[in-house]
């Protein structure tokens, strides 16, 4: 396993919002994490990068690689973080800063993470952006520049551009067209294909676990109430609000059974 979230909780002054959690992410697949809104979907994958408000407490382990990231420093985080571990937002437009280059965006995560030498720099943004289906000149861009489909993948070029082991994306189609969607997870789906990264996805959309991953788990009111093989659980959900949830995408509910063909995903 490359990840394994052993009891996780984490709780605010108020109340606890995640549950003691346990899930493990084996090294290579694709992991969904489906759920009700304000499940603590999101928490617990901030959790991961240590990325929680300081105001929320989290208990349990989370071991990456057999090393429990809650023990590490914030300086040891700044390390995994974007090297070995990183995020791709369904808010793409607030990870840019508006009056710098796409290019710079780049350069400076590049600088961030140790690479000194400027036209290794250099190659690596364009070897990143023309990865993700882009061309070189847009590094020139600033990120107004560009359309909502563009600068995800940029988003995408930049959490490649490390070679992480550990890709988590949560909701990062949200905010785009179903096409412009659609083209993006092919496009991340490729690149694990080439890198071998392990994802953790999250979202609310059943067309895209049915077509992308390889196990599941599904959340509600902060604990996970069901979680495995995708085959099994779409075709043959256990728990009662997992079956309300399959039923309620219509897509799923109609019949359409886990393994076929895909329909009308764009
Ligand atoms: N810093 C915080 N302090 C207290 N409560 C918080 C904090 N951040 C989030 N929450 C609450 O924790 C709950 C879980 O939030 P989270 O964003 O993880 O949900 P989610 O499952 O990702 O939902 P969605 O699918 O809508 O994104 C929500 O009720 C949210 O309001």
């Amino acid at each position: 396993m490359i990840l394994s979230i052993e009891e996780l909780s984490i709780a605010s002054k108020e109340k606890n919002i995640v549950d003691t959690v346990s899930l493990s992410i084996k090294e290579g697949e694709w992991f969904a994490l489906v759920g009700q809104s304000g499940s603590g979907k999101s928490l617990l994958s901030q959790a991961i990068g240590q990325m929680l408000s300081p105001n929320l407490k989290v208990t349990g382990r989370i071991l990456f690689k057999d090393e429990d990231l809650l023990t590490y420093t914030q300086k040891d985080m700044r390390n995994i973080r974007g090297c070995k571990v990183s995020y791709i937002f369904q808010d793409y437009q607030g990870s840019f800063t508006p009056f710098r280059t796409i290019g710079q965006h780049l350069d400076e995560y590049q600088k961030t993470h140790g690479i000194k030498d400027k036209k290794e720099r250099k190659q690596h943004t364009v070897d990143a952006l023309v990865s993700v289906g882009l061309d070189e000149t847009l590094s020139k861009r600033y990120p107004f520049q560009l359309s909502g489909g563009q600068l995800q993948r940029v988003s995408i070029a930049i959490a490649l551009l490390l070679s992480p082991d550990l890709i988590i994306a949560d909701e990062m189609t949200t905010a785009l067209d179903s096409v412009s969607g659609h083209r993006i997870l092919e496009l991340l789906a490729k690149r694990q294909k080439e890198t071998g990264c392990t994802i953790l996805f999250i979202t609310h959309d059943w067309r895209h676990v049915r077509r992308y991953a390889d196990r599941l788990a599904i959340m509600k009111d902060g604990q996970i109430v069901e979680k495995g093989n995708k085959h099994r659980i779409l075709d043959h959900p256990g728990h009662p609000y997992t079956k309300q949830l399959i039923s309620a995408a219509p897509i799923l509910g109609s019949g359409l059974r886990s393994g076929l063909g895909e329909v009308g995903h764009v």
